[in-house]
């Protein structure tokens, strides 16, 4: 056993890959699935990870990994955060204590980590549209036995992108497997119509019966060939009669089978082998419950999708511990604003697509439910409709973790941008985000949002920033779209709930004179600048400190003072270091024919993988000891004539 292994039962122990598990009887498989569904809650208790979700796929990643052959039948998993087992399954069993740690494996299925992980996710809805690919390249390449198969779960379905992809399929002869995997949950509640057809879909009693009454016909029927042609003939009859018009995924030009039940593994290979057999295609509506087989998780979905390290016997969730124990999240300190705002202010509203806990907005859609919206997975939607919110004098805040925005770009340009509308971005996980790695660091939006005519872009250092932007971007007098982002996790003041107060925007904070050089900061590592100075005092140097608040637009005045007096400057941000917060600076050094020596912290222009936040700080150098390394490192040099790299 490898340190830190965790030990499988007996069978499982036994299976390496797949075509391990290939080899065992039918008969076996459930107790493979028990196996494995004790391995998942041993492994997540003590490392941490999504949980909820796996536990949910156990029955349906053993019984696709017994009847496709993988990884020449290509399987795509959507968002990525159910294939734990799939990863068990797949030749990393003996490393997943690893998972999500730093230089171990990913939380989330990556193309460069298993030749059985064929596309990298971690945002959701892309697998209908990359199996579609992939299956569109096997036609032209003349592979027509091969299988593609999507797994995409209902949360995820809420988005435009799958339907986009299935009325391409639909009209399509590609060989793709659909599979719906129901379980009425997204990380809340799931939301919308869509929700309520999968439950009318699953209780009509007409469509069931007469699907049902075919099935039982055709079982009475003597031989399997006659069975099946009678099938295509009745399928055919009953096409426009029931279908087109009770099945949206038939009217899609897909082939609906189901719903069924994901838990029985036997039916689940049954169907598979079937299907496997009917090419174009396809789709199956599993039903299955989220955190199957862990009591605790059943019962509180929402809790258990990700729920941390917990004793497995008791469910007791072992609480973070942070480094100053009062100090809200910022999360809470957006959630428990935006309410007093609202209270103050009847045109505010909240918006979030899918994350009402993540985002804390939950707690004004409990108390103000028409005011505030989960609009679930659709961020190009969240944001449009915040646009037309705002043609009608609403102040709405849209709250979009930073990784996802970016698949809403185009609405925040087109839509309220170039129209100059006044929604507020409030951009949560802006920064590093930790365990879940490249796909969800907030690394671009510093970037991507100053690059755009009409914007205010600003990001707080501590609480009392946070609330004080909050209030300035609801003003009447704030007429521009004005995005505040700010990381995950906490914060620095235990005494937060300051009295709002109007920050003129565009103007920074001198936080510290110095005469040495000048530290410029933006957003929430300033607060890693304010322990840099501290320590860099102690040996002799004096730096000043500058939160500059806004990217865009800059405080041109705190520059030229800036630019006058210092010829040695750092930047610091958690954004890339590529055309953000840096970048700004140094545009406005070159065209005032400034000339100071520059240094940029921040991302560097590579993907940073998974690990803890502070080791991604560390890893990136801007943390406090990269902040003062770059420091006395620049104070070796003759101001203004070397140049200094890293
Ligand atoms: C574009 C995008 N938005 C939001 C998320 C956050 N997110 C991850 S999983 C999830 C719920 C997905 O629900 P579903 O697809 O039904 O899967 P389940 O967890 O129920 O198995 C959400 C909202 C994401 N990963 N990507
Ligand atoms: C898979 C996914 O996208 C989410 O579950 C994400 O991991 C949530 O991140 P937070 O824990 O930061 O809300
Ligand atoms: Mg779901």
């Amino acid at each position: 056993m490898l340190m830190g292994e965790i030990p499988a039962g007996p069978l499982l122990s036994q299976i390496e890959l797949p075509s391990d598990l290939r080899k065992l009887d039918k008969m076996q498989l459930q107790q493979v699935c028990n196996e494995l569904r004790q391995f998942i809650i041993d492994s997540v208790s003590v490392n941490g990870g999504h949980f909820g979700a796996s536990l949910g796929v156990v029955e349906l990643s053993v019984a696709l990994h017994y009847v496709m052959n993988t990884p020449y039948d290509q399987l795509v998993w959507d968002v990525g955060h159910q294939a734990y087992g799939h990863k068990i399954l797949t030749g990393r069993r003996k490393v997943f204590h690893t998972n999500r740690k730093l230089n171990g494996i990913s939380g989330f299925p990556k193309r460069d980590e298993s030749e059985y992980d064929t596309f990298g996710v971690g945002h959701s809805s892309t697998s209908i549209s990359a199996a579609l690919g992939m299956a569109i390249a096997s036609k032209l390449k003349g592979e027509t036995d091969r299988q593609h198969i999507a797994v995409i779960g209902d949360g995820a379905m809420t988005a435009g992108l799958p339907f986009e992809a299935m009325n391409h399929a639909g009209v399509s002869n590609a060989n793709i497997l659909i599979i719906l995997n129901d379980n009425n949950m997204s990380i809340d509640a799931n939301v919308g119509a869509l929700k309520e057809y999968l439950t009318d879909i699953t209780t009509s009693h007409t469509y069931n019966k007469l699907r049902d009454d075919i099935w039982s016909l055709l079982g009475k029927l003597p031989y399997p060939e006659f069975q099946r042609d009678m099938a295509s003939k009745l399928k055919e009859s009953l096409k426009g009669a029931i279908s087109k018009s009770s099945n949206l995924f038939e009217a899609l030009g897909l082939r609906y089978f189901g719903p069924i039940d994901g838990h029985n593994v036997t039916k689940l290979v049954e169907t598979l082998r079937d299907l496997r057999d009917i090419q174009g295609p396809k789709i199956l509506h599993i039903k299955t419950v989220k955190g199957k087989g862990y009591k605790l998780a059943e019962e509180d979905q929402t809790l258990w999708h990700a729920p941390g390290i917990f004793d497995k016997i008791t469910g007791k969730i072992n609480k973070k511990v942070f480094d100053m124990p009062q100090a809200p999240k910022y999360q809470d300190v957006f959630g428990y604003s935006i309410i007093e705002l609202a209270k103050a202010n009847p045109k505010i509203m909240g918006i979030t697509p899918a994350m009402p806990s993540g985002c804390s907005l939950k707690y004004m859609m409990e108390e103000m439910p028409d005011r505030a919206l989960d609009v679930g997975i659709a961020e190009q939607h969240a944001v449009t409709l915040s646009a037309g919110l705002a043609t009608q004098g609403m102040k709405v805040y849209c709250n979009i973790y930073s990784s996802f925005m970016q698949r809403a770009y185009d609405m925040v340009v087109h839509d309220v941008a170039i129209q100059n509308l006044p929604v507020i971005f409030c951009l949560d996980r802006a920064g590093l985000v930790g365990d879940d790695g490249g796909t969800h660091h907030g690394a671009y939006d510093l970037a991507y949002m100053r690059c755009i005519p009409n914007m205010i872009v600003s990001a707080p250092m501590n609480e009392q920033e946070l609330r004080n932007l909050m209030y300035t971007a609801q003003l009447d007098e704030t007429v521009n779209p004005f995005v505040i982002r700010y990381p995950r996790g906490q914060g620095v003041m235990p005494e937060w709930k300051t009295p709002f107060e109007k920050i003129t925007i565009g103007q920074g904070r001198k936080i510290k004179d110095g005469k040495d050089l000048a530290i410029l900061t933006i957003g929430h590592p300033g607060n890693f600048a304010v322990k840099a100075c501290t320590e860099l005092a102690t040996e002799g140097i004096d730096a000043a400190h500058y939160d500059m608040r806004f990217v865009k637009p800059l405080d041109e005045a705190m520059l030229h003072e800036i630019g006058r007096k210092f010829s040695r400057v750092i930047t610091v941000e958690d954004g890339t270091v590529v055309g953000g917060f840096g970048s700004a600076v140094l545009e406005f050094f070159n065209a005032h024919n400034y000339k100071p020596q520059v240094e940029i912290l921040g991302i560097p222009d590579r993907i940073i993988e998974h690990g803890k936040p502070e080791e991604q700080h560390a890893e990136c150098g801007f943390d406090t000891p990269a902040i003062v390394a770059a420091s006395k490192l620049m104070m070796q040099t003759k101001a203004g004539l070397d140049v200094v790299h890293a």
